[in-house]
């Protein structure tokens, strides 16, 4: 949730003096992003059980991130409970400049881990997905959509899956770059999720390699994401 927003289309900017004026993207600020996990050694992280979030978002100091520019071809679509995607899309977005939207749910997730697990596998299992509270914009600029997404129940988190749900024909020819963060178990069905649920939706797209990596190495990730990042924009 970075404050440090450009943004073309809600509410919060009070330094935007016109709104015909051109618009600098603006990037997310990692320090403001609030993942204490990240850095754990593997045994502290124990793969990620018991890790805590504010319950809104990712951090309830500042509004969703939300950066829309007029020229961007690419967007970075994330949620993150516990700020570790958040982190990862911060550096999908420093190599990229794609423009951001930070997906949030409408009635929050505990910030207690364990009731987290319980109420997302119900969801699951009742194919019953989180109600979003975002503002999804008119999606036809953009080429590539940057997918970012906590591993839940060994797939993708509930709430991006409410997102393919709901706007996945918007979605029809483009590229979908998945990037991801786990406890270590790896990616799951996610990348089938998706492909899956865009299918439903008779929207075609073509789906990159996915981007993983453990929610406590994010730190660590610069040097393979660059390289995901070189291989997915040839
Ligand atoms: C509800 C829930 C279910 C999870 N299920 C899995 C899982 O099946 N496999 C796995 O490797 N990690 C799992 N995790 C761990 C998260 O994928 C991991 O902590 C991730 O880095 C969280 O990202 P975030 O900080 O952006 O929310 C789960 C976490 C939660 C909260």
């Amino acid at each position: 949730c970075s404050p440090n927003n450009s943004q073309t289309t809600s509410s919060a900017s009070q330094t935007s003096t016109s709104e015909s004026s051109s618009i600098s993207q603006s990037a997310m600020d990692p320090n403001k992003i609030d993942a204490p996990q990240v850095g754990l050694s593997d045994e502290q992280w124990n793969r990620s059980l018991g890790t805590r979030s504010d319950g809104k978002d990712t951090n309830s100091k500042n509004a969703p991130t939300r950066i829309l520019t007029r020229d961007a071809d690419s967007i970075i679509i994330y949620f993150s409970r516990s700020g570790s995607t958040e982190l990862l899309a911060s550096k999908v977005q420093a190599l990229s400049k794609a423009d951001v939207i930070e997906l949030t749910v409408s009635e929050n997730y505990s910030p207690d881990y364990g009731q987290t697990v319980q109420r997302a596998n119900r969801e699951r299992e009742e194919e019953n997905n989180p109600t979003l509270n975002v503002d999804i914009p008119d999606l036809s600029q953009y080429k590539t959509v940057y997918l970012g997404y906590p591993i839940w129940g060994m797939t993708l988190a509930e709430p991006v899956a409410s997102f393919l749900e709901q706007y996945g024909k918007q979605l029809d020819g483009k590229t979908i770059a998945p990037f991801s963060t786990n406890g270590s178990y790896g990616l799951g069905s996610s990348v089938e999720r998706i492909q899956s649920i865009l299918q439903s939706q008779g929207s075609q797209v073509k789906i990159t390699d996915a981007y993983q990596i453990q929610g406590n190495r994010v730190n660590e990730a610069d040097s393979s994401l660059r390289q995901w990042f070189n291989t997915i924009s040839k």
